[in-house]
């Protein structure tokens, strides 16, 4: 048996921290939504073992791979017996602010649920997705939410207009940990206005999505990489209507609405970074790559 899924990235429209809670999270407002850039996970049925593989060497190929940790989290919650080779053909960059491990991590859920005929709801993977990372459950739904708590409580939004999103991630990657480490709170002069955001996004205004975008973490990622301020103000003279990092960076995004100036945003930008795509705003979850169980 062999199942096939999609594990899309996610971009942060918003990203507010109103405190540091005592178990060291910080309690988040967060505006996300998915965009056309992918992971795909192939789950293959086995006896009882799980092994994984990546045609990246840049993620590890063992137990410490948040797929790898996904399934076995749900093979100890549900007591199954079967066991599955995940291959993960990844095409998100990693450590970059776009949820790549915490996606596969989701995506895996999902496929092993089908793989192993669990018949758990998405809110019973979500609720298993949080103990791996705060990003996975929004992960699991991949659509458009309000993300609260450390990032696990969702409200389902619907999808903003769709526009290019011009991603580019500088030569290096962050780690959220130290980026949370850094950011003081009560510091924070310039929180973005996440009820404004929501209204936009409800009301399809791409107009006010752009003029609402913000993050918190973006100072805190910008002081800690220089480069990070360079490709936002560079994003900004090549035309993008709206730029802005994702969660803890250190990839930017930009958005326009015109294919034409995203295509030369991206040449323009080649030269200052490797990792650097024009894709779409999904905002809503796209099935299986293939779209049903099959048997091999
Ligand atoms: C910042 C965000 C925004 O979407 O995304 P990324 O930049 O990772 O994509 C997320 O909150 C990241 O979620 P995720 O990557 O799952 O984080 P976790 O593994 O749960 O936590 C990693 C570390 O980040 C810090 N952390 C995370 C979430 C949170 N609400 N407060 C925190 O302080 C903690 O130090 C924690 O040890
Ligand atoms: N499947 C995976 N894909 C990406 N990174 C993974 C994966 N499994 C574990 N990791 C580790 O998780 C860390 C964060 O990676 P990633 O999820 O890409 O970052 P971010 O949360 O910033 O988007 C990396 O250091 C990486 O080694």
């Amino acid at each position: 048996m062999f199942v096939s899924e999609k594990a899309p990235a996610k971009i942060n429209l918003t990203l507010d921290a109103l405190f540091k809670r005592p178990d060291g999270y910080h309690e988040l407002e967060m505006v996300m939504t998915t965009v056309d850039l992918f992971d795909r996970i192939d789950l293959y049925q086995t006896n009882k073992s799980i092994t994984l593989e990546s045609s990246s060497g840049l993620v590890p190929q063992d137990e410490r791979n948040l797929a790898f940790r996904a399934a076995a989290l749900l093979k100890e919650k549900t007591g199954c017996d079967k066991g599955v080779h995940i291959y993960i053909d990844k095409r998100i960059p990693v450590a970059a602010g776009l949820a790549g491990g915490s996606s596969d991590a989701a995506a895996t859920l999902r496929g092993c649920n089908r793989l192993w005929g669990l018949g758990l709801s998405d809110a019973e993977l979500a609720e298993i997705g949080a103990e791996i990372g705060s990003d996975v459950p929004f992960c699991v739904y991949s659509n458009t939410a309000l993300a609260q708590g450390r990032g696990e409580v969702l409200t389902a939004l619907p999808a903003p207009p769709t526009c290019w999103v011009v991603l580019a991630k500088p030569n290096h990657g962050v780690s959220t940990a130290d980026v949370f480490g850094k950011l003081r709170v009560h510091a924070i002069t310039d929180h973005p206005q996440t009820s404004r955001m929501i209204e936009a996004v409800k009301k399809r205004d791409y107009e006010g999505i752009i003029r609402h975008l913000g993050n918190v973490l973006e100072p805190v990622t910008m002081d800690m990489h220089e480069d990070v301020r360079q490709l936002k103000e560079r994003m900004l003279r090549f035309g993008a209507d709206g730029v802005l990092m994702s969660g803890s960076g250190p990839t930017v995004f930009a958005l326009v609405k015109q294919e034409s100036r995203a295509v030369r945003m991206v040449n323009s930008l080649r030269g200052f970074c490797q990792q650097v795509f024009a894709v779409r705003m999904l905002g809503v979850r796209r099935e299986s790559v293939l779209d049903d169980v099959r048997t091999k």
